[in-house]
């Protein structure tokens, strides 16, 4: 079967994903898997433990290659990992500013910085950040090089429940401003609904539900729209009748 990565010279094009086909050995972890995401939509994508989230992201982001089918990208993307991944022998400028060009570089750093909250912590080594700071970094650095495409894979899952919500804030901010396509995977119901246009679900290789979220920011934190999606998720994940 054939394959092929393709990348957009515009800036941003969205993700059309086509039969791609990823094995491992005997194992066939993507399978004829079909995805589409627009400019500036922000697609949750859960599922079990295993099924091929990652490999999926991975693909996207360009570190693997399929073994059949077509993937379509923006030339420019960025992923931010659970692990924060920041160098830790170079300050926070620094980090976010690594492998920009052009005169305005640091400038567009500190102003992605002040964007996630971080106005004054450019020279803070990043050991000395709390476990949100360092995901605030890991998140300016992915956005200032305004990619058309940003994968997360599980960024919020190592914080705790509070700072978790915080994030979920910051992501509807920069999402207003970024006009990137977003992919986040999750294994957090509740996150999804807060902060999906549309949550996907994964199951024996290919996307196996796909819900467009319509809810106002008040129904997202309760109503009985938000429950109907929530028990049709879980559904989907093979948990029907859970809480
Ligand atoms: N490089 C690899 N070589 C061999 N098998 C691999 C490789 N990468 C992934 N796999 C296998 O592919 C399957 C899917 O892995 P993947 O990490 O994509 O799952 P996931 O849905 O992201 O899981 P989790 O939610 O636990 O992170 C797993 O069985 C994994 O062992």
């Amino acid at each position: 079967m054939s394959s092929a990565v393709a990348t957009d010279l515009r800036r941003s094009t969205g993700v059309v994903v086509e039969r791609v086909v990823r094995r491992f050995g005997d194992r066939t972890v993507l399978d004829q898997l079909d995805l589409t995401i627009a400019d500036g939509e922000l697609v949750i994508l859960l599922g079990p433990s295993g099924c091929g989230k990652s490999t999926l992201l991975r693909l996207l982001a360009g570190l693997d290659r399929p073994d059949g089918g077509r993937v379509e990208v923006p030339a420019k993307r960025a992923i931010v990992f659970q692990a924060d991944r920041l160098l830790p022998w170079q300050r926070v400028l620094r980090n976010v500013t690594l492998g920009l060009h052009g005169p305005d570089a640091e400038q567009r750093a500190r102003d992605v910085l002040a964007e996630v909250g971080l106005s004054g912590r450019e020279r803070a080594w990043p050991k000395e950040l709390s476990g949100g700071e360092a995901q605030r970094v890991s998140l300016a650095r992915a956005l200032v090089s305004e990619p058309g495409l940003v994968l997360l894979d599980e960024p919020f899952a190592a914080l705790d429940a509070i700072t978790r919500l915080r994030m979920h804030d910051l992501v509807r901010a920069l999402r207003t401003r970024h006009q990137a396509a977003m992919l986040l995977v999750t294994h957090d119901i509740d996150e999804a609904i807060a902060l999906a246009d549309r949550v996907l679900v994964m199951s024996d290789g290919r996307i196996g539900g796909s819900h467009e979220v319509h809810l106002s920011a008040a129904d997202r934190e309760a109503s009985v729209a938000r429950e109907e999606l929530r028990a049709r998720l879980l559904e989907d994940l093979g948990l029907a009748g859970r809480h």
